[in-house]
């Protein structure tokens, strides 16, 4: 997952590949729930991690429910075992739900009903976001849930119900909104049959006004069903929990992948154009057989142009018609897909109109205003009223613009602005505060990259200097704050100097060739966690030696060794970028680099910091032999005839002298960085 304070998308031209989607969010959430009430044990598959799951999970830990493990671990069940129906007396818990409605909205309700000493908090947005109707509906029945702050929102408290009331004839049919949220119906849905287990009536639901997003109540039913509690549905106005009904475990039970993280996928086979040698996009995990009620997305998509084919639990999807077409829309039965819709009328060749989304306007954020906003701000003309939203595309490509995308906390806002990084006028496009998409799909954007191809070759900043100078240092911080990768190029060489010396080969000219047929049998690794491993074996300590240093130096003066690992060091370019610190990287690996960096600084300031560096890692270290190394291999480095260290021509120099500091230099990078980036005046003006 990208952490960083923003993301920058460079230019996207082409896609292909295959996909496999994380697990739904809605049918997560419910499973959880489900079995949490049930009796017996629940073995979850597929589950998905996120934000929302994670709130769910500690929440049910937190009532004392069996949760193992305790956290999601990809390719691993989670198990739940239940509650089968009931409480301890005097149950009591403080549960923070973030910004999960997944999980405030169904946790109320069974907790109302249950019983016990209960307090409902989450972050700010969570507490605007209404409960009203749902509070009104339980308190019909005589559960005891009071409001903390404002009325008809979270913060809440939750104590003992009293059902007196209900007699032994059963309730009148209770009342809720439809046409806020369906979450408020799902949740009763999801609660009632705790009561209904005891109640010797059956139980019944009425909806009042138009039931928005029926969608979802199908995926609350079937998985009611699953969870043995079959409701009747009379015509989506009435639904009858009978009498008896109790939770009973399915034993083992799938996670279908979310068919609304799909939509950005089979939007982006419908926009990008195929890459070479492939043709589309496969979706895996969710297909044409799947119960979400986004899988009707696919229709909007193909209305619009895309070529949908699919299976049971897949998709593929090419683009066809282009411009894409484009549509009006009532998009009740699609509400979060919909936004997609948004971001594919970008590339459509008129205006389309999205209806009936007025649900958009309590969801993450107001999502109307916001897909509003910053469509605009790409140069799209957008017209917005209460419950729709009409998009007509920048007229031509000079029309559009490099827009720097506020994501209001919203994981649908960023994945569907990335589709923006496809414009015809070749900008990059920059999402804010990425990191929002762990809400329902942590690596969307590792996911996006393994599938997309740049416009041009991905951006690299190359940082060069002699040794010490600061280079490694400064480039990891400047990689770190932009989500780049990294490449190290001095540990290459120090690889092929440890190896060749390990391999009994003499570091001389004559050796080179030798030398270089070595580096091609090699096998490295540069792991996440910043381990190198030479043929499965941790050599990042033993290449941190000076006597590896001065190898390296050596073996690097050799024209056949620097030929060896020269495209080994151009395949580390990849999206979103590359961050490269050497002594060529500007000059001879990545001459096309859009920022080169020449850090330098005085001998003696530069032995100090490697002195220091040393003792700090425990190794042993003399001043006056590393000044000597570092002169000597200053001379080797500078005069040397292949690739000598010299700041390419396009370079910008930093003095990095004993008065600077490390996050001087890191930012001085970044601003240079910024100025490039044609949003940086925005930006900065905000
Ligand atoms: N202004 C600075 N810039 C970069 N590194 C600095 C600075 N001041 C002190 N240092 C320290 O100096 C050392 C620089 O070493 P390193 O980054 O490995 O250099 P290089 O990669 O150029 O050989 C690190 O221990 C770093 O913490
Ligand atoms: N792009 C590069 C990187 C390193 N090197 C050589 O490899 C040696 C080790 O590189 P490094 O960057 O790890 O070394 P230090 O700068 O940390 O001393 C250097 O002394 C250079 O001679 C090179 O020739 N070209």
């Amino acid at each position: 997952m990208f952490t960083t304070e923003f993301l920058d998308l460079p230019h996207l031209a082409r896609a292909g590949g295959s996909v496999q989607l994380p697990g739904s969010k809605s049918i997560s959430n419910r499973v959880l729930l489900l079995a949490a009430l049930s009796a017996g044990t629940t073995t979850i598959h597929d589950l998905l991690d996120s934000d929302d799951t994670r709130v769910m999970l500690d929440a049910l830990h937190a009532l004392g429910c069996t949760v193992t493990p305790r956290q999601v671990t990809p390719g691993q069940p989670v198990q739940i075992t239940g509650i089968d129906g009931a409480l301890p007396n005097n149950a009591r818990a403080q549960l923070f739900l973030g910004n999960a409605g997944t999980a405030m909205r169904p946790l109320t309700a069974a907790l109302a009903i249950l019983g016990g000493s209960f307090e409902m908090t989450g972050v700010p947005r969570m507490y605007e976001r209404p409960i009203g109707d749902l509070v009104d509906a339980l308190r019909q029945l005589g559960c005891q849930i009071d409001y903390l702050r404002d009325e008809g929102f979270p913060p809440l408290r939750i104590g003992q119900p009293d059902f007196r009331q209900l007699g032994s004839t059963g309730a009148a049919p209770i009342q809720v909104r439809g046409d806020v949220s369906s979450q408020f119906l799902t949740s009763l849905l999801m609660a009632l049959p705790l009561l209904a287990s005891t109640s010797p009536q059956a139980i019944a639901i009425d909806v009042v006004g138009e039931l928005i997003s029926k969608p979802y109540i199908h995926i609350t039913l079937e998985l009611l069903a699953r969870f043995g509690i079959r409701v009747e549905n009379h015509g989506w106005q009435r639904f009858v929990i009978p009498a008896g009904s109790r939770y009973q475990s399915p034993g083992s039970i799938h996670v279908e992948a979310d068919a609304s993280s799909a939509s950005y996928f089979i939007a982006l086979g419908a926009i990008a154009a195929s890459a070479e040698g492939q043709n589309g996009i496969k979706i895996e995990g969710v297909g044409l057989d799947s119960i979400q009620g986004d899988i009707r997305f696919v229709e909007a998509a193909r209305a619009m142009g895309a070529e949908i084919t699919g299976g049971p639990n897949w998709l593929h999807v090419a683009r066809g018609r282009w411009p894409l077409r484009a549509i009006d829309l009532d998009c009740n039965h699609i509400p979060d897909a919909a936004m997609t819709l948004a971001a594919m009328a970008l590339y459509a060749d008129g205006t389309t109109t999205l209806r009936n989304i007025a649900s958009w306007r309590v969801k993450e954020t107001d999502r109307i205003a916001a897909m509003a906003a910053e469509a605009r701000k790409l140069g799209a003309l957008v017209e917005e009223g209460a419950g729709f939203i009409r998009i007509t595309p920048p007229a031509a490509p000079e029309d559009w613009r490099a827009a720097s995308i506020h994501t209001y906390d919203d994981h649908r806002i960023a994945m569907c602005f990335s589709l923006a990084a496809f414009n015809p006028a070749g900008l990059p496009v920059r999402i804010q505060d990425p990191k929002c998409v762990a809400k329902t799909f942590p690596d969307y954007f590792e996911a996006l990259f393994a599938l997309v191809q740049p416009g041009a070759p991905a951006p690299v900043i190359c940082i060069d200097g002699p040794t010490a100078s600061g280079k490694g240092t400064v480039a990891t911080l400047v990689a770190q704050r932009l989500g780049f990768a990294l490449l190290d190029s001095g540990a290459l060489y120090r690889i092929a100097g440890l190896a060749a010396s390990r391999a009994g080969i003499a570091l001389q000219a004559d050796q080179a060739d030798r030398i270089a047929a070595l580096i091609a049998t090699l096998h490295i690794v540069f792991a996440p966690d910043q381990r190198v491993l030479l043929n499965g074996e941790d050599i990042s300590l033993a290449i941190r030696t000076e006597e590896a240093g001065m190898n390296a130096s050596r073996v690097s003066a050799f024209p056949a060794v620097r030929q060896a690992l020269l495209q080994w060091q151009r395949d580390f370019r990849r999206l979103p970028g590359l961050v490269a610190d050497g002594r060529d990287m500007g000059t001879v690996i990545f001459p096309d680099a859009p920022l080169k960096v020449f850090l330098s600084a005085s001998a003696e300031c530069r032995a100090q910091r490697r002195f220091k560096q040393l003792i700090d890692k425990g190794l042993s270290a003399n001043m006056h032999d590393l000044l000597a190394d570092l002169q000597a291999r200053d001379a080797r480095d500078t005069q040397r005839s292949a690739s000598p260290l010299q700041p390419a021509e396009d370079a910008l120099h930093w003095d990095n002298n004993a008065e600077r500091t490390v996050e001087q230099a890191v930012q001085q990078v970044l601003s240079w960085w910024q100025q490039r980036q044609p949003f940086a005046a925005e930006e900065s003006a905000v």
